[in-house]
């Protein structure tokens, strides 16, 4: 697949539900984003996305250090495309909007932006008719939150090139999300006609009184719905035909889809039917806000994306796909960035729980960023989780934090990391986070211990990790002391 590392600043045009997903997605890459919505709400729920975003990216990701892209609001559609390398559209569902947008995108971006759509069915086909350069378009449809879900469907129209599939399968690749090419081009691709099936079946089922909303929400969640998130339709069916798998299952279950079983036909909305499903998801809502329940799906998303990263030695389905991504983002031994300098060890934002009843960042979640960052540090020297795996490890046994400005909810915050000393079996680290304005805001002391894990005893540092180490280390030595290095608590007396 071609690499696509050049992509450094994308546009986002259509800032709804799913641009603002897009633009969280790119901005936590560390990709710039220049975001166009007319609507006046545009921006505050560009606002609203990302924090939601970096709440989930701290848990799936914690202690990764990639700098946040920088969100610029441009007053145009020419001003948010016109430096591109990439633009990706995600207005209303409507082809003749889409299409004359999507020409006037074409007209101002570079030849060699790339352009993706998020339509969830049209044409590309139709969508490039009337663009000049349509070999550059595809169709890129992700999924609601488009900042969790890893699918995109890549999907070309008759005049799209390979090379853009291939362009556009590596960024999003780049940016943790799982592609499946569309082989054949085909209204609604495939994630949608599926999911259209079923929401037909119960648009159907609810006109004729078979079941409400809530009873249609329950037959799935307690049931297809747990499995659906690692076995899709086929691999479970596959199970349910016992020991002879599939080819009974079809002779067993086979003739049932010559029965009247489903209708899949949707119904008429009329206005009745739209007041009868509008309602039952009220009562079904039962008064939790979109904000509640956008909350709560993201925390059980991060949840079972995390639970999915832990089955089998490289993870499952989704979890294998955060699995990859992680090591995309890790630090690797091989990849010292700047011996020389203080290592960038931790980059994120302050998020609400933070925050304690004095207004500012609380002060166990210093610690719970200083440990990320010596979990960075030792993660770069080679003491990574194949290290621990093995039974070798560092073990912190005196820390200390000082406390010198205060950190607010989303503000920026930044921690760069000195060794001030190493031996055979000790690692003295010395770590800074500063704020959005570079200043200091606290500082923590760490000395850490090597350990045979196994034998539950110090041991020496293995001579690899001892040798990058002494690589970095050796040039720390020759960097400032930090202000503040070596102190203690206590209540000095006053000099006269
Ligand atoms: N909502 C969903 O679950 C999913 C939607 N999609 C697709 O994503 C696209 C966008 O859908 P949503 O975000 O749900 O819609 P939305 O209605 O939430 O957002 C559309 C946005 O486009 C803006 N807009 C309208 N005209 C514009 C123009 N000329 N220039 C710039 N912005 C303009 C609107 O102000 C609005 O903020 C659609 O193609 C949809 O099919 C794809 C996957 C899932
Ligand atoms: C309803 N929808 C067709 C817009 C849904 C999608 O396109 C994907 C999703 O997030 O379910």
């Amino acid at each position: 697949m071609t690499q696509d590392d050049k992509i450094q600043r994308a546009a986002v045009i259509g800032g709804g539900v799913i641009g603002a997903g897009w633009a969280a997605r790119f901005l936590l890459n560390g990709i710039d984003v220049a975001f166009y919505d007319p609507s006046d709400s545009a921006r505050d729920r560009a606002h609203a996305v990302l924090a939601m975003a970096r709440q989930a990216w701290a848990r799936l990701y914690p202690g990764a250090t990639v700098a946040e892209g920088q969100l610029i609001f441009a007053p145009t559609l020419e001003d948010a495309v016109r430096d591109a390398d990439f633009v990706q559209e995600s207005l209303p569902e409507i082809e003749t909007l889409k299409r004359s947008v999507l020409a006037q995108i074409d007209a101002v971006a570079p030849v060699d932006t790339l352009i993706g759509s998020s339509t969830s069915g049209l044409l590309p086909s139709r969508l490039q008719a009337d663009m000049r350069h349509p070999g550059r378009l595809v169709v890129g449809h992700p999924f609601n939150p488009v900042y969790l879900l890893p699918l995109v469907e890549i999907c070309g129209g008759d005049q799209t090139t390979e090379a853009t599939r291939d362009r556009a399968a590596a960024f999003y690749t780049r940016t943790g999300m799982q592609v499946l090419r569309v082989r054949k081009e085909i209204d609604g691709f495939i994630a949608d006609r599926l999911l259209e099936a079923l929401w037909r079946e119960g648009l159907w089922l609810i006109e004729e009184g078979v079941a409400t909303t809530s009873e249609l929400d329950d037959a799935i969640r307690y049931s297809a719905g747990l499995r659906w998130a690692f076995m899709g339709t086929f691999l479970t069916y596959r199970l349910a035909g016992g020991d002879d798998g599939m080819r009974h299952f079809l002779h067993q279950f086979g003739p049932a889809l010559k029965l009247p079983w489903t209708k899949l036909v949707a119904p008429e909305l009329t206005d009745t039917l739209i007041d009868r499903i509008a309602t039952q998801s009220d009562e079904q809502a039962a008064g939790t806000s979109i904000r509640e329940l956008e909350a709560l799906r993201d925390d059980a998303l991060v949840r079972i994306l995390n639970a999915l990263s832990q089955v089998g030695p490289d993870g499952y389905a989704a979890g294998r796909t955060l699995n990859g991504f992680r090591n995309a983002r890790a630090p690797a031994d091989t990849a010292i960035p700047d011996p020389d300098g203080p290592i960038v060890s931790y980059q994120g934002h302050a998020l609400d729980a933070w925050i304690d009843y004095n207004g500012h960042m609380t002060e166990h979640r210093y610690l719970q960023v200083f440990g990320q960052a010596t979990d960075h540090v030792l993660a770069l020297i080679g003491a990574n989780e194949a290290y621990v795996r093995a039974g070798h490890s560092f073990y912190t046994v005196e820390s200390h934090i000082r406390h010198l400005g205060q950190v607010h909810a989303g503000d920026a915050v930044r921690v760069c990391s000195q060794i001030l000393g190493h031996d055979a079996k000790r690692l003295h680290l010395f770590h800074t986070m500063t704020g959005a304005d570079g200043t200091a805001v606290a500082t923590s002391e760490h000395m850490l211990i090597h350990v045979d894990a196994r034998q539950g005893a110090s041991a020496p540092i293995l001579p690899a990790v001892q040798a990058a180490l002494m690589a970095i280390g050796d040039k720390h030595a020759a960097l400032p002391r930090p202000a503040g290095a070596g102190g203690s608590i206590g209540i000095r007396p006053k000099t006269s």
